[in-house]
């Protein structure tokens, strides 16, 4: 009897798929005060998010902050709410499809929240009982932050570690300077440039505590200056510099000069420690805007892939009156890439070339 060692095909079944896992970052079950309660209770106790020791911050963020924060969220999650729901989920979903449709069955791409549902867990479930060959984990956040995609790798990380067979994963952990992604933010802002002219362009991103940036800095340097202003080995987690970054291609996509455009923060939750933010804050930049004659501002959202409370409501609605009642007369929000079919074909060359 003659017995064939030789070692099987490393694809071990024509039929392995390669498992991908979509992140964003969750959104509450419904608008209600209870749902944004719950949904914010999750969000704000996570360590990476409020840095604070955790003795500190339960008490404080669930027994004081949320409580006081839940019911105006809730009215303010009202006006974003859709009949498909809240926009977060229902492109994110609408991006799964579209992205299984472009990688075919060799793959199976999966969607989940960091916070509330549908949970990673699920998604990594959906991806197990398949039997999925590997993970690969798009967090969907561009610029690297430990307070978003840091706390999607640590959930990742501390579910599978219970798994009899830990899988192998990879994770794409930051795509700020990726071509197609970079090319499809550039793509919906022509389309828009087309329709009429703008004196101006800003570039607002989520903010995140100095603090932040400056743990995730090992060799001490970042100064919040002219440094950010070229991505190196040594800042290449840099949240800063990756906007920078992303900022810099979009504006060479869009033919502009540096006097054409402002790069800012939003979204700084106010903290009686008073501890600075990213800066310069957008909401404070764009009401100098009409005094130097901008009147006509066109605003991206490049931290975000999708269109959201921080983009639709945040961008499109309160800096656009804040920016009028300072003078301003157009300020036009650039919708968030969702599932646009270039941006699907970009996710989908990502996942390929991992
Ligand atoms: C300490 C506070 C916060 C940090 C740090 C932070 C970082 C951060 N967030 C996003 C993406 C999103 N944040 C969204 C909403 C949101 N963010 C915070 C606070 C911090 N975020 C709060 C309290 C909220 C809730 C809204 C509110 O009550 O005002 C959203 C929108 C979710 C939606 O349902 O539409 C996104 C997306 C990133 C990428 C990030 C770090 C870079
Ligand atoms: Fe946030
Ligand atoms: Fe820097």
């Amino acid at each position: 009897m003659i017995l064939n060692f030789a070692p099987m095909n490393s694809t071990t079944s024509p039929n392995a798929r390669i498992g991908v896992l979509l992140v964003n970052l969750g959104t509450p079950d419904s608008p209600n005060t209870p749902d944004v309660r719950r949904y914010l209770n999750e969000f704000l106790t996570d360590g990476r998010v409020v840095d604070m020791p955790a003795a500190i911050r339960y008490p404080l963020f669930q027994g004081l902050v949320v409580p006081l924060r839940a019911p105006k969220s809730a009215k303010i999650y009202k006006e974003l709410w859709t009949e498909r729901g809240s926009p977060l989920l229902f492109h994110g979903l609408d991006l799964q499809a579209r992205v299984q449709e472009a990688l075919g069955e060799h793959y199976l791409v999966a969607f989940g929240m960091r916070y509330q549902k549908p949970s990673i867990e699920k998604a990594l479930e959906e991806l197990r009982a398949a039997a999925v060959e590997r993970i690969i984990v798009l967090p969907l956040f561009p610029q690297y932050a430990s307070a978003s995609t840091g706390s999607v790798q640590e959930k990742v990380m501390d579910l599978v570690k219970d798994w009899w067979v830990v899988p192998s994963i990879s994770f794409i952990s930051q795509f700020a300077t990726d071509p197609g992604f970079i090319a499809t933010i550039v793509a919906r802002g022509r389309a828009e440039m087309d329709k009429q002219h703008y004196d101006h362009v800003v570039l607002s991103y989520h903010g995140i505590p100095e603090r932040h940036v400056k743990k995730g800095d090992p060799t001490n340097y970042c100064r919040f200056g002219s440094c950010c202003d070229t991505l190196t080995p040594q800042n290449q987690y840099c949240y800063r510099a990756q906007c920078f970054a992303t900022s810099r291609l979009i504006a060479a996509g869009l033919g502009l000069q540096p006097e054409q455009y402002t790069v800012a923060f939003q979204s700084r939750l106010q903290s009686r420690l008073r501890d600075p933010w990213l800066q310069p804050y957008t909401d404070e930049a764009l009401k100098e805007f009409p005094a130097k004659g901008i009147k006509n501002v066109l605003a991206f959202s490049p931290a975000f892939v999708a269109d959201c409370l921080e983009t639709t409501i945040e961008v499109g609605e309160e800096f656009k009156e804040l920016f009028e009642s300072a003078g301003g007369q157009h300020w036009q929000l650039v919708p968030s890439l969702n599932s646009e079919p270039q941006w699907v074909e970009a996710v989908a060359a990502m996942v390929r070339r991992n």
